[in-house]
């Protein structure tokens, strides 16, 4: 495992509709110890707009024929911002920075953790994530949300679809295609992924909610999840 970890956790981990605070505390205490075990181990969560983006979205929509693309990314920005910070206090003293907005901006952390949330309209926090990815020369990013692994297709509207254990990036984007759409429901967004693919970066996509699975990930042993990349 790298010392460096790249968490993009999925606002439908932080978020959904009712927050599991247990389920936090139990996040926090899994990082908390992995953290303790090395001091030169660190952690950059990169949070997305969960439940709160898609209500607020959904009501911008519901009063125009034509909602602008722009405040629809804004709504759901403002959203990553608000779990955030949640995620950030959650985090207590092993967060000393602010919430990064801008992930081209920051190249050092104070503290073990960095919380980041989401920067301009164009695309999701999985393109943030990237950016850190880069600038903190991480080689993998871990994208957590509430699948367990890619499949063939959306396996919500493909019951066809069937799971993967790896793709290329190729593969991916001929599945996920290249253009970004606010709210889009893909395991990776376009937008990140054809950065991720020119950065040569490795994607595990996994349940986040599975902390076992997710101690799997970290320590190097067999996990359920989709290995993207990273060619
Ligand atoms: N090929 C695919 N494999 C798995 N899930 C897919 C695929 N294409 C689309 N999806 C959809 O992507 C969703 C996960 O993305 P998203 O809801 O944005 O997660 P998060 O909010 O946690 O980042 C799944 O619930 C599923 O409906
Ligand atoms: O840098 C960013 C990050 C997020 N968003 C917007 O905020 C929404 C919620 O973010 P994200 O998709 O990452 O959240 P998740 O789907 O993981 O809950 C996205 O759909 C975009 O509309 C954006 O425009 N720029």
């Amino acid at each position: 495992m790298d010392k460096i970890q790249i968490l993009d956790l999925g606002g439908s981990i932080v978020a959904p509709e009712v927050i599991d605070t247990k389920f936090l505390q139990e996040m926090r205490d899994f990082l908390q110890a992995w953290l303790e075990e090395d001091k030169e181990r660190k952690l950059i969560l990169i949070i997305g707009g969960g439940a709160p983006a898609r209500k607020y979205q959904a009501a911008y929509k519901g009063t125009e024929a034509d909602p602008a693309t722009e405040e629809l990314d804004w709504i759901g920005i403002m959203a990553t911002r608000l779990n955030a910070q949640l995620m950030k206090a959650v985090m207590g003293p092993l967060c000393l920075d602010d919430v990064v907005t801008d992930p081209t901006k920051v190249k050092s952390m104070k503290g073990r953790v960095l919380v980041a949330a989401g920067w301009k309209p164009g695309f999701s926090t999985d393109y943030d994530a990237v950016l850190l990815a880069e600038n903190f020369k991480a080689p993998t990013i871990l994208n957590l949300s509430n699948i367990k692994k890619v499949y063939s297709a959306d396996p919500n509207l493909d019951s066809s679809a069937v799971p993967l254990d790896s793709l290329s990036w190729e593969e991916y984007q001929r599945m996920c295609g290249h253009t970004w759409t606010p709210g889009k429901n893909t395991p990776f967004d376009p937008i990140a992924t054809q950065k991720a693919r020119d950065l040569g970066l490795k994607v595990i996509a996994a349940d986040g909610r599975d902390l076992a699975n997710l101690k799997n990930i970290f320590y190097g042993h067999e996990y359920t999840g989709t290995l993207i990349g990273p060619e």
